[in-house]
């Protein structure tokens, strides 16, 4: 329900765009691939009401939705690791659409670093300071993986609560863990493409199979 509410707030955003006023459960269901029942079902348990004829207006939507998210105007976000990946991350001129702003990316090689640049690249050393100074809760690991468990120790130790983590590295936490620094609040989202694909080519497979069956 929680994913199914960023993904209302995203529809939202763009109708509010387009000059949209009001949006009703069916239009909110046909962009979510979900039912209208569904729609209003997640909205009354967040105390949300419409009306029949009027539907939903986006921006009281939209608030009521970010309160309950817990949004902030912009959620701030940095990245350790500014290579490839951290780098089109924090190219990505989307996010700021959707109310993410990439503030910071962090290296430990000399060469990466530029403090000019539109989103500055700061040394390794720094990102303790600047996470407390700018209260920094999410951040993003995309560092090689012989690197993560140590970038993941030093972002628990400047108070990160949420990790989107690109290595191959499993990143234990929520209480779990055996650090010595671990405040046992902080949360760990693996983003793997590898295992997607992966999945995928095994739902292909299942798919062929289950045609073969009932062909023969
Ligand atoms: N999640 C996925 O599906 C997926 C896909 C491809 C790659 N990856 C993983 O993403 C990570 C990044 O891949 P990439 O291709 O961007 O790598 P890259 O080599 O292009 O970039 C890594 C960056 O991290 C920096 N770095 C190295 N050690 C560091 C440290 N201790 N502290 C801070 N910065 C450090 C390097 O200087 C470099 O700028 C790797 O772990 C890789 O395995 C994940």
């Amino acid at each position: 329900m929680i994913l199914r509410m960023v993904r209302y707030l995203r529809v939202l955003r763009k109708l509010k765009t387009l000059g949209i006023v009001n949006v009703f459960s069916n239009n909110l269901g046909d962009a979510l691939g979900v039912t209208p029942a569904v729609v209003r079902k997640d909205f009354s348990q967040i105390n949300i009401t419409g009306n029949k004829r009027g539907g939903y207006n986006i921006d009281v939507l939209m608030q009521k939705l970010e309160d309950q998210l817990g949004k902030r105007d912009s959620k701030r976000v940095i990245v350790a690791g500014c290579g490839r990946i951290g780098q089109a991350l924090m190219a990505y001129r989307e996010f700021p659409k959707e109310g993410i702003n990439i503030i910071a990316g962090f290296d430990n090689s000399e060469a990466k670093i530029d403090r000019e640049a539109h989103i500055p690249i700061l040394p390794m050393e720094e990102m303790e300071e600047f996470v407390k100074k700018n209260e920094i809760e999410v951040a993003i690991i995309s560092v090689p993986e012989p690197a993560a468990n140590d970038v993941f120790d030093q972002m628990l130790q400047a108070g990160i609560r949420g990790v989107l983590n690109f290595t191959p590295v499993e990143l234990k936490c929520q209480g779990k863990c055996d650090r010595p620094n671990c405040p046992k609040n902080c949360t760990v989202h693996t983003v793997n493409i590898g295992l997607e694909l992966e999945n995928l080519f095994y739902l292909i497979n299942m798919n062929e199979m289950e045609q073969v069956q009932d062909d023969a």
